[in-house]
């Protein structure tokens, strides 16, 4: 896989730079005072030595003000920069307020293409706050089948930016990344191409290296991996030193920042990303080849799976560190496919109302919003997470009530198995 994608670069070569780097980036020893890991800097202010003058940061000027910088913002930034292959970092109050700043970035009456899935919330402030605001034009189109005429069709002269997740949240749509990144950037106005690698987490995923302009995360998710973080960070490469400007400056001027603390958290939760997503990963391949024998289900959606329609595309655009795990994985382990994230979602079958009964029955899955946790989650987005995406548009896309989405943790593959079991012969059996 690792050759077979042909990562040819020194540090796509080093894929085992990936876990020393996230050990290591953004958290060097105090030279001050040796302290192996950063002390959470709380003040909300920095003296100057003269007017205008102060201690020298990493990619701007002094630190001033904490909402104009911070030093555990900048370790974080820089951590997370390393791990996407990117030169410039910057992070955000949550994932959804790194939404609003790409998006106020476009400026007024600017058009966005995007994939016909994303994220509810994504969805709203697209479609919702946006167009009201600045006069955002829309156009989702299915990035699985559209061709590509359709898709340069579909460029307007005030197209500014597309918008990917892949794979997409919840139906795990598998988009060819490194090819529609093609043929956008074949269009003579080249607009920008952003994707939101929430699901893959730096680990599965470098949309850096398959040609993408930004890179987007609801860092809440894998990044901090502990359910205890909201936030959101933004990743682009050197060749883009103008629009990181804007960027940091939206940061500082709109001031939807994280706090020093959430920074230091996530900090510490990137140290142990890789170990988490391949665990996480482990897990769902096996809970995904259970689901897919079970009596009690309609259809599962695991682009991990080997029977997955876009299996091949999705092993195409793998990072080369999971590239490389997944090469050192033994035979026995990828019977039905390989580890591809940790998010599964699957049709219940049971009819009206089997969806919720299941969510009710599990023990150890809790039924919650979020993902990318350590602990395992369980959904209804119809109702849930993508509620607020009108429903003759949900079920569109096929997100109807018989759809779950399960954040497989990193729990004992057995107990989460066991459990869904159990939950759904509850619900399924007993009515069957
Ligand atoms: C809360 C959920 N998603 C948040 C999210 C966001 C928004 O991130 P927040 O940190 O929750 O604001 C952006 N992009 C993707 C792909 C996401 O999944 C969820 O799907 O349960």
């Amino acid at each position: 896989l690792l050759h077979q994608n042909g990562y040819n670069r020194p540090e796509e070569r080093r894929p085992d730079g990936f876990a020393t780097n996230a050990i290591h980036v953004g958290s060097e020893p105090s030279q001050e005072t040796g302290a192996v890991m950063p002390a959470i800097s709380l003040s909300t202010t920095f003296k100057q030595d003269a007017v205008g003058v102060h201690k020298g940061r990493l990619f701007w000027n002094g630190y001033e003000y904490s909402r104009s910088g911070n030093p555990n913002r900048d370790a974080f930034e820089k951590a997370i920069s390393s791990l996407e292959f990117g030169k410039y970092g910057i992070a955000f109050a949550s994932g959804s307020a790194t939404t609003a700043t790409v998006i106020q970035s476009l400026g007024p009456g600017a058009h966005v293409l995007a994939v016909n899935d994303v994220y509810g919330g994504t969805f709203r402030y697209l479609t919702r706050v946006a167009e009201e605001t600045q006069g955002l034009e829309v156009t989702f189109v299915d990035l699985q089948t559209a061709s590509d005429k359709e898709i340069l069709s579909k460029i307007r002269p005030n197209t500014k930016l597309v918008w990917i997740e892949s794979p997409t949240n919840p139906t795990l749509r598998v988009i060819d990344v490194p090819h529609i990144i093609r043929v956008v950037h074949s269009h003579p106005s080249r607009p920008l191409v952003l994707v939101d690698n929430t699901f893959l987490s730096p680990f599965y995923s470098s949309p850096l290296l398959l040609g993408a302009d930004i890179v987007m995360h609801s860092v809440t998710k894998y990044i901090n991996g502990h359910s205890d973080v909201v936030m959101g960070v933004l990743v682009l490469p050197e060749r883009h030193l103008q629009l990181a400007e804007r960027l940091r400056y939206l940061q500082n001027a709109s001031g939807a920042i994280p706090s020093p603390f959430d920074c230091w958290l996530a900090l510490r939760g990137v140290k142990t990303l890789p170990l988490r997503m391949k665990q996480h990963g482990l897990n769902a391949l096996r809970i995904a080849s259970r689901l897919a024998e079970s009596p009690y289900v309609q259809e599962v959606i695991y682009p991990g799976l080997v029977n997955h329609p876009r299996h091949a595309v999705a092993l195409a655009s793998l990072s080369p560190h999971a590239a490389k795990f997944i090469d050192s994985l033994p035979a026995e382990t990828l019977t039905h496919g390989v580890p591809y994230g940790g998010m599964v979602s699957f049709r219940i079958k049971g009819g009206e109302g089997a969806a919720e009964k299941f969510l009710t029955k599990t023990r150890l899955f809790t039924l919650a919003e979020s993902l990318g946790g350590v602990e395992s989650l369980a959904e209804l987005p119809a109702l849930m997470t993508h509620g607020s995406i009108p429903k003759e548009e949900r079920e569109k896309i096929g997100i109807n009530e018989d759809l779950i989405r399960l954040s497989i943790g990193c729990e004992e593959a057995e107990d989460l198995i066991d459990d869904i079991e159990q939950a759904l012969e509850n619900v399924v059996g007993e009515s069957a």
